[in-house]
């Protein structure tokens, strides 16, 4: 069941496992252990009831908390389903973060975005599906010692993930991708496909990588664990639809298991201990606010905390869970001394870039043009096809900075090596990401191999206080030396032949760096976010006395607690980080299950 208030939860409700948050990883991990029809499972949601229908504009339209529609997911939010709206997502559907001031990155406080509805900030994410390199699942398996944590042994969980479905648009894929990576048997849950929309600007995309092919070479396809080069987007989008991790693993069928509840405005404040005899500490109980009072329930099996990388470090913190004395400051009680907790958090900064287009086929022509969007938006809905099926980018570009770049000459290598990419340029079809009026190209650039890490920490002991977040951007020099480095790459990319006549002059702070110095600056005060967090509950070799989990996922020195969710990466994988956070569920549930079955 789905129910808007813990209140509703039948008196006497018992339950062998509590998930806290119905993110994307705890979607997976309910959906997964509720298929044991002898568990029972409860899932606690902070997130607002994801019933409201609302219209593009962000008003509610109507109110569909009677049954029996679009109860059970964030389906019925549009801007969450129809990809092209990803940026207009009501704000009341996100944590609504901002970072501390970025001392190495102009000092700026920069908006954290983090979705705060079920499926979490899969239900908000820009839906790339990118695996990441075999490096960074190896690199995994030897920091923990657990091989069950390579490429070759998580390599059938995303299988298990994916359902390879045809794009919006039907058309022939072959050339597009490679079968041999993916589940086209359609056993898998997450709905992901090539883009279901072409582009003006494909054509030229494709074309560069003929034109300067050392450079800039085609990949067939980028999850194959070698990812460098130009390919399609893979996207987590199924018959022109998110499918977000609720859509995909809390259907109307798991929904309706007896063995399961799902109760969301429930915002879980601490994990508390139970009295044990023996063992380890145990924190089994689970506090909450319900809207109105706290209330306590307590797992007869586990509780696993799945609130993503912000919030998950928060919960511990005000369990008493982290460094003693940074807690004492605050006057939060030690119940656990862990003092990685909310340490080594790992970010991909990123920033866009645009150049004016000689065209008016670009998706600016869409968003300045109401009547054309809510035409758009009706189409979409009566036959799921045209240009909101697919997000502004429709092909990315993986690529290393050369070894001789001076961000390589002066700092070692940060990323795990061989085919591990340290920059992703996205080329979108318009200018989404940026206020201007006109028709636009943009390059989108990820820096994947951050080499600063920031941290989570507490403002006060009151549990409803937002944390203090602090990615570290720019903090370490590598990372500004390989920012510089990657723009003027992507400069090159946007000077070749296949863009003449087509990409004009350079927009806004851009069109000023030209000069070694004016460069620094341009990415000193644009480097913003990617919304890629990791790293906050890190796994770590099973004797270790640093990290906050062991490899199995349960909480060093404690009972009864795992952690599941994006948080437990030591390193942030050279990608969008969905689809790790996928299989990291999907063999977390396995590994549960083995505990317990
Ligand atoms: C705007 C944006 C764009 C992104 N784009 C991409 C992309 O294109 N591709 C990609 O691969 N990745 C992308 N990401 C990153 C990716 O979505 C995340 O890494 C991933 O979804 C994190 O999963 P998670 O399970 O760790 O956390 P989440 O999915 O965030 O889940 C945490 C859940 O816990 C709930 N919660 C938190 N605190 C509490 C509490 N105290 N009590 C109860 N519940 C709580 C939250 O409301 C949320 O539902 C993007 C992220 C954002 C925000």
């Amino acid at each position: 069941a789905l129910l808007q208030s813990f209140s509703d939860l039948p008196k006497g409700s018992s339950f062998d496992f509590i998930v806290i948050g119905g993110g994307t990883a705890g979607s997976v991990v309910a959906s997964r252990l509720s298929e044991n029809p002898k568990f029972n499972v409860l899932v606690l949601e902070a997130g607002p009831s994801s019933v409201l229908h609302m219209s593009p504009q962000g008003t509610i339209v109507t109110d569909l908390r009677a049954p029996p529609l679009f109860l059970y997911s964030n389906e019925g939010i549009l801007q969450s389903e129809i990809p092209l709206l990803l940026l207009q997502i009501p704000t009341q559907f996100s944590w609504n973060y901002t970072t501390t001031p970025q001392a190495a990155a102009g000092g700026r406080e920069i908006a954290y975005p983090r979705g705060f509805l079920l499926g979490g900030s899969s239900s908000v994410n820009a839906m790339y599906y990118t695996r990441g390199s075999s490096r960074d699942f190896d690199r995994f398996a030897n920091f923990t010692g657990d091989s069950g944590w390579s490429w070759d042994s998580i390599f059938p969980y995303f299988l298990k993930n994916e359902k390879w479905v045809p794009p919006a648009d039907n058309h022939n894929t072959i050339g597009q991708f490679d079968p041999a990576f993916h589940n086209l048997k359609g056993t898998g849950m997450n709905s992901v496909s090539l883009p279901g929309f072409t582009q003006e600007i494909d054509a030229r995309v494709l074309q560069t990588s003929k034109d300067l092919p050392s450079e800039f070479p085609f990949t067939l396809d980028y999850n194959d664990g070698t990812p460098l080069g130009l390919g399609f987007l893979q996207s987590t989008i199924g018959n022109g639809t998110r499918s977000s991790s609720a859509v995909a693993y809390l259907t109307p069928s798991v929904m309706a298991r007896p063995n399961l509840q799902i109760v969301l405005n429930a915002r879980v404040t601490r994990v508390l201990q139970v009295p044990s005899s023996k063992g380890p500490k145990s924190f089994r109980q689970v506090e909450l606010s319900d809207g109105s009072k706290l209330v306590t329930v307590t797992a007869q099996k586990e509780v696993i905390l799945s609130a993503g990388a912000v919030n998950t470090p928060h919960v511990l913190l005000h369990s008493g869970i982290g460094d003693k004395s940074e807690l004492k400051k605050l006057n939060i009680p030690s119940t656990l001394n862990l003092p990685s907790v909310g340490k080594n958090l790992s970010d991909h900064p990123g920033l866009g870039f645009s150049y004016a287009a000689n065209s008016t086929k670009t998706i600016d022509t869409i968003f300045s043009n109401a009547t054309l969007e809510s035409e758009l938006i009706d189409k979409w809905e009566s036959t799921h096809d045209g240009p909101l099926v697919t997000i502004d980018v429709n092909h990315i570009f993986l690529s290393r900075i050369p070894d001789n770049s001076p961000a390589l000459q002066k700092f070692p290598d940060p990323s795990p090596g061989g085919k591990t990419p340290h920059f992703e340029l996205s080329i979108s079809n318009g200018a989404t990401f940026a206020a201007l009026q006109g028709n636009f190209i943009t390059a989108i650039l990820v820096h994947l191999t951050p080499a600063s890490r920031g941290s989570i920490t507490l403002q006060s002991n009151n549990p409803f206080d937002p944390p203090l977040i602090d990615p570290g951007f720019l903090t370490n020099e590598f990372d500004t030396l390989a920012l510089k480095e990657e723009v003027t790459i992507i400069k090159r990319f946007f000077a070749a032949p296949s863009w003449d006549g087509y990409v004009l002059e350079p927009q806004g702070e851009f069109a000023n760096a030209t000069t070694d110095q004016a460069l620094e600056e341009f990415v000193i005060n644009n480097a913003g976010t990617s919304a890629h967090p990791v790293g906050t509950a890190s796994m770590s070799p099973k004797d270790a006395n640093f990290g906050v989990v062991d490899p199995d996922l349960k909480v060093k020195g404690a009972a009864g607690l795992r952690i599941v969710d994006a948080s437990i990466m030591p390193f942030v994988v050279a990608a969008h980080p969905q689809a790790a956070v996928y299989v990291i569920a999907e063999r977390a549930a396995d590994l549960i299950k083995a505990d317990w079955e």
